[in-house]
């Protein structure tokens, strides 16, 4: 298994993140579609006991892992929804018989669950996390079974080969058939079969290498019809490189996070990973609330869809 949160210097550790996020509920936001959404899909109409019921989930996934988006709610706000890309998405779904959406690094599915919601059939959709708890506690939160929420789940380690192994990217079909998804039991079976492939709040966690190395993977999963898509959001930089950044409620701390630029991100996408000219990278940067740093503070995210040309 990879070490976790690579992105912090080796002198943070899980004890510092305990340390410096402390679960408050002052923090908790939900309103908007969110609110309506977690309304619609828990069943819980009164705004007091649903905070309770997610304020009680919310503990036990920091119990697993304290990242800082657990932290933060962020597993409540939607992501994938918000993303360009998104329209493109669920059109892909009900027009392509065999389409499949995977969402890497999933956590609770609430992004896949929106766009199950949305329209994109949820038994073509594919969810993959290292942590199993966090999407048997998505269950929890949303109050779903498998039965009605029928999409597959894979845990494992994005960095593990027996779970997803680096190949070239296809750029015909593939001859092996489209697996049976609720058999999977790793991400190989899906190479070159994947429609679109969502993943937001990931990238960051990782170095320059490891981010290379993630994009390599990916892009041996995405089908060669033009249309099919990777997209998502993480923190990222102006200028490609590493940038030290204030960490916790109270900044006392700091962490290097590596980001690259919009123009790097395309580079990597377009000539690195897949050959150049083979697909459109759209990239853009926006500031956003830090979920690293003090409440309040800004980071820089790169908003992005690669699509096959
Ligand atoms: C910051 S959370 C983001 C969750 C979700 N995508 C979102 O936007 O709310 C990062 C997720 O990546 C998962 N993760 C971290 N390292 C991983 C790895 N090496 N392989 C697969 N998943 C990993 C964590 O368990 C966690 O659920």
């Amino acid at each position: 298994m990879s070490e976790e949160l690579p992105l912090v210097d080796s002198n943070i550790t899980k004890q510092t993140f305990l340390q410096h996020f402390p679960l408050d509920e002052k923090v908790y936001s939900l309103d908007g579609d969110e609110l309506n959404f977690l309304r619609q899909q828990t069943g819980i109409g009164d705004e007091e006991l649903l905070k309770r019921h997610i304020l009680k989930v919310q503990a036990e996934a920091y119990a697993v892992y304290p990242y800082p988006c657990i932290q933060r709610f962020r597993f409540l706000h939607f992501k994938l929804p918000k993303l360009p890309g998104y329209d493109r998405l669920l059109k892909l779904g009900q027009e392509r018989p065999d389409a499949i959406l995977l969402d890497l690094g999933c956590c609770f599915g609430n992004d896949v669950r929106c766009a199950a919601a949305d329209g994109f059939p949820a038994k073509h959709i594919i969810a993959s996390d290292l942590h199993a708890e966090y999407w048997d506690l998505g269950h929890k939160l949303f109050r779903s079974t498998n039965e009605s929420f029928p999409a597959t789940f894979i845990a494992g380690d994005v960095f593990d080969p027996a779970h997803l192994a680096i190949i070239p990217p296809f750029y015909s079909r593939p001859e092996a058939p489209i697996p049976d998804l609720p058999t999977l039991t790793s991400l190989n079976p899906l190479r070159g079969h994947v429609t679109a492939i969502h993943t937001s709040l990931f990238f960051h966690l990782f170095g320059e290498q490891q981010q290379q190395h993630v994009a390599r993977a990916l892009a041996g999963l995405l089908s060669p019809e033009p249309g099919s898509m990777i997209m998502g959001l993480h923190a990222a930089h102006s200028e490609k490189g590493l940038k030290h950044l204030s960490f916790g409620q109270d900044d006392e701390a700091t962490f290097s996070l590596f980001g690259h630029s919009p123009e790097s991100w395309t580079e990597l996408w377009n000539g690195e990973v897949f050959k150049k000219g083979t697909v459109k990278v759209d990239a853009q940067l926006q500031e956003r609330d830090s979920d690293g740093g003090a409440p309040g503070s800004k980071v820089m995210f790169l908003i992005w869809c690669v699509t096959r040309l």
